[in-house]
């Protein structure tokens, strides 16, 4: 829908001047810009987008919109704003109106693509067409586009979510990444519930130290949730009080999830075959269901799902019987094969409370030996790397130390960072020959857990994605055998 600058800025503080047309799209790559857009010159890590304002006018851009005013005159209107990264998702939700209604948002170290997926799980259980955007892309109940971001950029996020709309899609639940919190690629929507899954080390490449990686994630309860909007907290982990403290100077409702919960509280907790038997109490109710997935934290994804569907309206008749029926997220602690009495489960640990969590929930399963074949990934947080090998060392009984996505380091550089921490451990670069030998060793009774990569269909050496899918591999490897 065409809008005038005014309207696509207010909130910004900017008083654009008149004259200026209407403004059919926006773009904050130079690259990219359409004739009539107007350029967003954003702040970035490697330039700012004010470097790349000529070819944004050479293509056509109506006007620029920036946080400093370009050096020299770029020959159309400049209009600076104090956030230009704020105002541009303002912006993006405004110019792909109309968009979907109700959004709710989880954020945490861990957890929150599964949280995001169980929730659209939720809502179509309970006869609610519904929509997860993150990490495995744009998914509805019968499609998946696949995405590159957790938290997509303003633009193609606001896109995706018109688009949903006009699939008369109205309830989308979304991962707020600490990048896309930071970068405010989120600040166009005002959350219906807002939800903190837990906190611990990642991304300190980009984040300066923890402080600022906690802080960025505590903007989606201070910033983005709408008046006196619930907001879901994680009781059970050690980092919980700063989001339970912003919850409530926000004015938010607070419920609170765990062993500890108030709102949700988890009385019991049994295994039952790869699945558990899990027994809480909900505002005084005692309530019990069978949660077909592997893993303890995974009760506390569900349930922080069903208080996210529960603050949008699904009855708890719906919420709590739909747990029974979830199907995780692809790739995390998913169990991909059993092969001569042992079973092989492919996860998405690449961070090293995730790779501990992981080992742990599924140490009551080997009866033989724990087996674990993983790596880090290049050109991210070097500090994982021997945190990571510390885990494993600790928790498993056979370690293979293999490549991630080496992106442009050194794969041996980062497994020996690695083994640094984990002296015992083989090393085999390749990550297709780790698998199958972690497979060929399998004896009955033991457990593999590939780490690292989950969903991903791709390893990115250099700068190149190859194919590349851990699922495949262990079904190749059996096959092979
Ligand atoms: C560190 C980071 O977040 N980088 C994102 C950021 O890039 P950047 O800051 O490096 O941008 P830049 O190259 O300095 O350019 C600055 C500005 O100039 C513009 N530009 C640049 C070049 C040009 O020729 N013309 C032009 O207009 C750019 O579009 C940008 O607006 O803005 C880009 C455009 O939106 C993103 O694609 C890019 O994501 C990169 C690819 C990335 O890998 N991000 C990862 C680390 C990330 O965001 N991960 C999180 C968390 C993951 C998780 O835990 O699950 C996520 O949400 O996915
Ligand atoms: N609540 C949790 N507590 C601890 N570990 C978890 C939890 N949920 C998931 N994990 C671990 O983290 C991995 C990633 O889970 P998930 O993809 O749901 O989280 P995420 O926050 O979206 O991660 P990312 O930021 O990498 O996209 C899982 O494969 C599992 O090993
Ligand atoms: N969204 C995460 C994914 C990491 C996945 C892991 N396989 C790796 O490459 O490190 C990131 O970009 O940090
Ligand atoms: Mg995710």
């Amino acid at each position: 829908m065409p809008l005038s600058v005014t309207q696509l800025l207010e909130g910004s503080g900017a008083r654009p001047k008149k004259g200026l047309g209407a403004v059919f799209g926006l773009n904050s790559d130079s690259r990219r810009i359409e004739p009539g857009d107007i350029f967003f010159a954003l702040p970035g890590t490697h330039s700012h987008g004010n470097e790349h304002v000529d070819e944004a006018v050479r293509r056509g851009a109506l006007a620029i919109i920036s946080d400093i005013a370009p050096v020299g005159d770029p020959g159309v209107p400049v209009i600076v704003v104090k956030d230009v990264r704020a105002a541009y998702a303002r912006a993006a939700s405004r110019i792909f109106e109309p968009q979907p209604e109700i959004t709710v948002a989880v954020t945490g170290t861990n957890g929150k693509t599964s949280v995001a997926s169980f929730v659209r799980q939720i809502w179509t259980y309970a006869g609610i067409p519904g929509a997860s955007i993150g990490t495995i892309g744009v998914e509805t109940a019968n499609r998946l586009i696949e995405g590159s971001l957790t938290t997509p950029d303003s633009r193609t996020l606001h896109q995706s979510m018109r688009a949903l709309k006009a699939q008369g899609i109205n309830h989308v639940a979304l991962e707020a990444s600490s990048h896309g919190l930071d970068q405010r690629r989120l600040d166009g929507i005002h959350f219906e519930a807002v939800a903190f899954t837990n906190l611990s080390r990642d991304h300190l490449d980009y984040h300066a130290d923890m402080d600022e990686y906690r802080n960025a994630k505590l903007r989606l309860f201070t910033d983005l949730l709408v008046d006196s909007g619930p907001a879901v907290v994680n009781v059970d982990d050690p980092e919980y009080e700063p989001f339970m403290f912003a919850a409530l100077s926000a004015s938010a409702t607070l419920l609170t999830v765990g062993r500890e919960g108030a709102y949700i509280e988890i009385l019991s907790i049994k295994p039952e075959g790869y699945g558990q038997r899990v027994e809480v109490r909900h505002v005084g109710e005692k309530l019990s269901f069978h949660l077909p997935l592997t893993g303890e934290f995974q009760v506390s994804n569900a349930l922080i799902a069903a208080a996210l569907a529960m603050s949008t309206g699904v009855d708890k008749s719906d919420a709590f019987p739909a747990l029974s029926e979830l199907v995780g997220a692809k790739g995390r602690l998913e169990l991909v094969a059993e092969h001569n009495g042992a079973a092989v489960f492919v996860d998405y640990s690449h961070k090293p409370v995730a790779l501990e969590s992981a080992l742990a929930s599924l140490r009551p399963y080997a009866k033989g030996k724990l087996r674990v074949v993983f790596g880090a990934g290049g050109d991210r947080d070097k500090g994982k790397r021997p945190m990571m090998g510390e885990v494993a060392q600790r928790m498993a009984d056979d370690l293979i130390v293999t490549n991630d996505n080496p992106r442009t380091e050194d794969p041996a550089t980062i497994r020996a960072e690695i083994l640094a921490a984990a002296k015992g451990a083989k090393e085999i670069g390749d990550r297709r020959e780790a698998i199958i030998a972690a497979v060929k060793s399998l004896q009955p009774g033991d457990v593999l857990l590939v780490a690292g990569k989950g969903h991903e269909d791709y390893q990115i050496v250099g700068t190149t994605k190859h194919h590349f899918s851990d699922h495949e591999v262990v079904a190749e490897a059996i096959k092979g055998l």
